[in-house]
């Protein structure tokens, strides 16, 4: 697969998270649907994230959770991310890449459902993250081990027609957007 094609891809869906109008209305939304999906999976372990780069901010939605709350960590650059629990509150550091974590004392512990920032997605469960495969690296390892479901939580301004598949990407079992939960119709 020709790799400028996901990077033009990256870029278009970008630029449209950045032009996002009325931020507050959509994330109010995103995060009413994401809460609903949750109540809908009591005490399960859920890994969100901490928003950098105008990604929508799903913390509303788990601080609601009634299970435990991890977030992601970067260990090294081609390794699948490790998830720390947290509790709301909980003082968290900074990683090399711009991100905001647990620090290492936090318990390392497994989610059941991950709720995936995105770059992009498509309709069939077709995601594009910031090209470290972070993600794709980490589902793929979570689901050899038990099922797990994976949430992408984006703005509909970030829906792209269609993203090429490569072997080693992990599609998303659902998108929340502002306009709803929306499952993924497989081919
Ligand atoms: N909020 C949030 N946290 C997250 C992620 C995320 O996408 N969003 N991650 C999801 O993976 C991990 C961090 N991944 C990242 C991957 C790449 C870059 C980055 O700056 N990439 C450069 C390109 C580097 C290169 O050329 O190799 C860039 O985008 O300019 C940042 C974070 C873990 N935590
Ligand atoms: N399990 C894996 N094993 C080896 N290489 C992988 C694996 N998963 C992804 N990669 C590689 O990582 C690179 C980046 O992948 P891709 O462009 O899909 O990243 P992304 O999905 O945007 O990033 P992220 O998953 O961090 O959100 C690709 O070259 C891909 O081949």
């Amino acid at each position: 697969m020709d790799p400028s094609l996901k990077s033009a891809l990256r870029a278009q869906a970008l630029a449209a998270r950045a032009a996002v109008q009325n931020r507050d209305v959509a994330e109010a939304a995103m995060n009413a649907h994401l809460a609903a999906l949750l109540a809908r999976h009591p005490e399960v372990v859920v890994a969100g994230y901490v928003p950098m780069r105008g990604e929508a901010d799903p913390r509303p939605a788990l601080s609601g959770h009634s299970g435990p709350v991890c977030l992601p960590v970067v260990m090294a650059p081609a390794a699948p991310l490790a998830f720390r629990l947290w509790r709301g509150g909980d003082a968290l550091e900074g990683g090399a890449l711009g991100t905001t974590h647990p620090p290492e004392s936090a318990p390392v512990v497994t989610p059941d459902i991950v709720v995936v920032p995105l770059a992009g997605f498509d309709g069939s469960g077709g995601r594009l993250g910031y090209g470290g495969g972070f993600y794709d690296r980490t589902l793929a390892q979570l689901r050899r081990a038990a099922p797990v479901l994976a949430v992408g939580f984006a703005f509909e301004a970030q829906r792209l027609p269609l993203i090429p598949v490569e072997d080693t990407d992990e599609p998303l079992d659902l998108i929340v957007t502002q306009s709803g939960c929306h499952s993924i119709a497989r081919a």
